[in-house]
């Protein structure tokens, strides 16, 4: 059964353990990942601000799938990597390491940097936070979305 982006938003007013169920299983199907539905089990346990920080992590992560960045699993030995890519397309060379250049400046801000390769006018990024082993976290999200906006503002459009 596919599983609507939209449908990831936790229903306010239910009780917290119902809202835990309903946003693992949702992120799960939607997925298909056995490690991040390892980790939102994980949140099962986890405080209710640690639950809400996840909950607002996932909203924004379906917002930007919608926008053009894909999430993927890559299993290797006894570990999984999570990343969430993108990549865009520049007028030009210039435009692509303008955009570059402004990423780097925010990256070096949070302190969390992107895997990515320039090839002319298009730039590839991958997110993950390997301090978690190549998990995503929240600072991915942030990263990503920040990256967004310098894209909107550089006239980056999707590949
Ligand atoms: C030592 C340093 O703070 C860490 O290695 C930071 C730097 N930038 C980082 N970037 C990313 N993508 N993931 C990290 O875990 C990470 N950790």
């Amino acid at each position: 059964m596919a599983t609507s982006p939209s449908s990831l938003v936790v229903e306010e007013g239910l009780p917290l353990p119902a809202r835990r169920n309903m946003l693992s299983s949702r992120f799960s199907a939607l997925i298909h990942s056995q490690t991040l539905s390892n980790g939102l089990r994980s949140m099962a346990t986890t405080s209710n601000a640690a639950l809400r920080r996840q909950a607002a992590s996932t909203t924004s992560l379906t917002s930007l799938t919608e926008r053009g960045w894909q999430l993927s699993f890559a299993a290797s030995t006894g570990s999984a990597t999570q990343k969430l890519s993108r990549e865009y397309t520049f007028k030009d060379f210039s435009e692509a390491w303008g955009f570059m250049s402004r990423v780097a400046l925010v990256a070096e801000k949070l302190n969390h940097h992107p895997e990515w390769t320039n090839v002319y006018n298009r730039v590839s990024i991958a997110l993950t936070t390997h301090d978690e082993g190549n998990q995503l976290t929240a600072l991915d999200v942030k990263l990503a979305e920040r990256i967004e906006a310098i894209a909107g503002q550089a006239g980056g459009g999707e590949s």
